[in-house]
């Protein structure tokens, strides 16, 4: 019978359990971070536990991150879960990137980075953005802080095998168009539950002629299509990027041959499938309090369809049939681990070289890691945006969330690069408005969205 090639690694990584049935897997990498780790070190005290495999564990530090001015942790909750991250990092025997260290970034920028994420392996995280790891052609998914604690300590996990989705996208992106409004398109199309009790895999031209970046972005926002994994067979692009990495293999040769095993047979082996042409996609921009209430840049938004589209515009103080360009930017964040990687900051300097931003504009650009921070100022990118007018940040999750200071104050409408919209979200009152870094950047010039596509300055 025809596999994909999720059941491939899967199968690999299978230690009891009966197909149909939830199952115990072997983890191989376990990623932490400040907020979901207290509890579940706190458990392995308790029962006087160790982590059991240190060496396949990798700790650091986003969520709180003040990035500003980083050492200094006002919050007096933010600097208790990361004091004791520390702690626990140092009594258990985890490897830790704190606050101003070469490696910390936001965890979904440093498994990469690393190399510590590779092809065939199982990866988890106390954190649903996990998935974002799954373009390495790995399965990786979110956890709860009770898993985090069972992978703490036999690293291992039980879980349901997903059902496959297969997404065949092909077609070239317009100028303008992006991994970002191909993702945003599909949840906007299919719903914030088109993919749940999946893990979708993403296949065709369109993904082949991707780089690891944009690979990440597709596979980190297909959470908030409701699935649980996205995967992307490994290919050179792949191994070009795991290959020279911190933690890479060494014998990369064999490391390759044993990678090149993992892809899925034929599409007969998907339980679903789905065809996307991205030739005629359009930018997309979020309207509403969830991902999937998004329009493309020339179209209104919609009638409401239910209570929840009518709160949204009650929330938003939008209206159906306005146009994404009538929303009033007052806030732009780049930055997450969606798009705060270095060919995101490289897309938006692009577009901020020599102009300015709008005055109206607060505007945070804030690299997802350290590296990457190192490597844009090596390019001259922090300049570039600090004399458009933009604020040059530590690295962190930042204003993705409100969890440290950087909040969009309430009634302030954002663009944003990040992944999720809720209410909420960026700050109590806060609006935010998804859409790719070249979107974001140039709506922070206009002081609202315009179709890039007709733009004579692009990335
Ligand atoms: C805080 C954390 C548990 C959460 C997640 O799981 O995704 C956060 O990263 C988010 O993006 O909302
Ligand atoms: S950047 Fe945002 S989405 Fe990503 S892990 Fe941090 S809070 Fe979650």
């Amino acid at each position: 019978m025809a596999q994909t090639m999720y059941d491939k690694i899967w199968n690999k990584h299978v230690i009891s359990g009966k197909a149909g049935e939830p199952q115990l897997i072997y983890v191989d990498l376990h990623l932490v971070h400040e907020v979901t780790s207290p509890q579940a070190f706190e458990g392995l005290r308790e029962n006087n536990r160790k982590v059991r495999r240190p060496d396949r564990t990798f700790a650091t530090m986003d969520h709180n991150v003040p990035t500003e001015d980083i050492f200094n942790v006002k919050d007096v909750i933010s600097r208790k879960q990361m004091d004791t991250l520390r702690k626990n990092c140092t009594d258990f025997g985890v490897r830790l990137a704190a606050i101003g260290e070469e490696q910390q970034g936001i965890i979904h920028a440093i498994g990469p980075q690393l190399g510590l994420t590779q092809p065939g392996e199982v990866i988890v995280c106390g954190d649903s953005h996990t998935s974002t790891h799954g373009a390495f052609g790995s399965i990786a998914f979110g956890i709860g802080t009770s898993e985090v604690e069972h992978v703490f300590a036999t690293q291992t996990i039980w879980q349901a095998k997903p059902k496959t989705m297969g997404i065949h996208v092909h077609g070239d992106f317009q100028k303008g168009v992006y991994a970002k409004d191909l993702v945003m398109a599909l949840i906007a199309q299919n719903g914030v539950d088109f993919g749940t009790g999946y893990a979708i895999e993403f296949y065709g031209n369109t993904i082949e002629n991707m780089s690891m970046d944009e690979r990440m972005t597709l596979c980190n926002m297909v959470i908030e299509g409701g699935a649980k994994s996205g995967i992307i067979r490994p290919d050179q692009t792949t191994f070009d990027y795991v290959t020279g990495r911190e933690y890479a293999p060494k014998d990369m040769a064999a490391a390759k041959a044993y990678w090149q095993q993992f892809y899925t047979d034929d599409e007969s082996a998907f339980d679903d499938r789905m065809d996307f042409d991205v030739s005629s996609l359009a930018p997309y921009v979020s309207w509403g309090t969830n991902p999937g209430m998004a329009v493309p840049i020339d179209q209104p938004f919609p009638e409401p369809k239910d209570i929840n589209d009518q709160k949204a515009y009650d929330y938003e103080g939008l209206k159906p049939a306005q146009k994404p360009e009538e929303i009033d930017i007052g806030f732009v964040f780049i930055g997450s681990c969606t798009n705060g990687r270095l060919s995101d900051l490289k897309i938006a300097a692009n577009i901020l070289k020599g102009r300015h931003i709008n005055p109206k504009i607060t505007a945070l650009v804030v690299p997802a890691s350290r590296a990457i921070r190192e490597e844009a100022e090596r390019r001259g990118y922090d300049k570039i945006f600090k004399d458009a007018g933009c604020e040059w940040r530590e690295p962190g999750c930042s204003a993705c969330l409100g969890m440290n200071p950087d909040q969009v104050p309430a009634g302030v409408h954002c663009a944003s690069t990040s992944n999720r919209n809720f209410v909420g979200r960026q700050g109590v009152g806060s609006m935010t408005h998804l859409a790719s870094p070249a979107m974001v950047a140039t709506a922070a010039i206009y002081g609202h969205f315009v179709d890039i596509r007709k733009q004579t300055v692009t990335a």
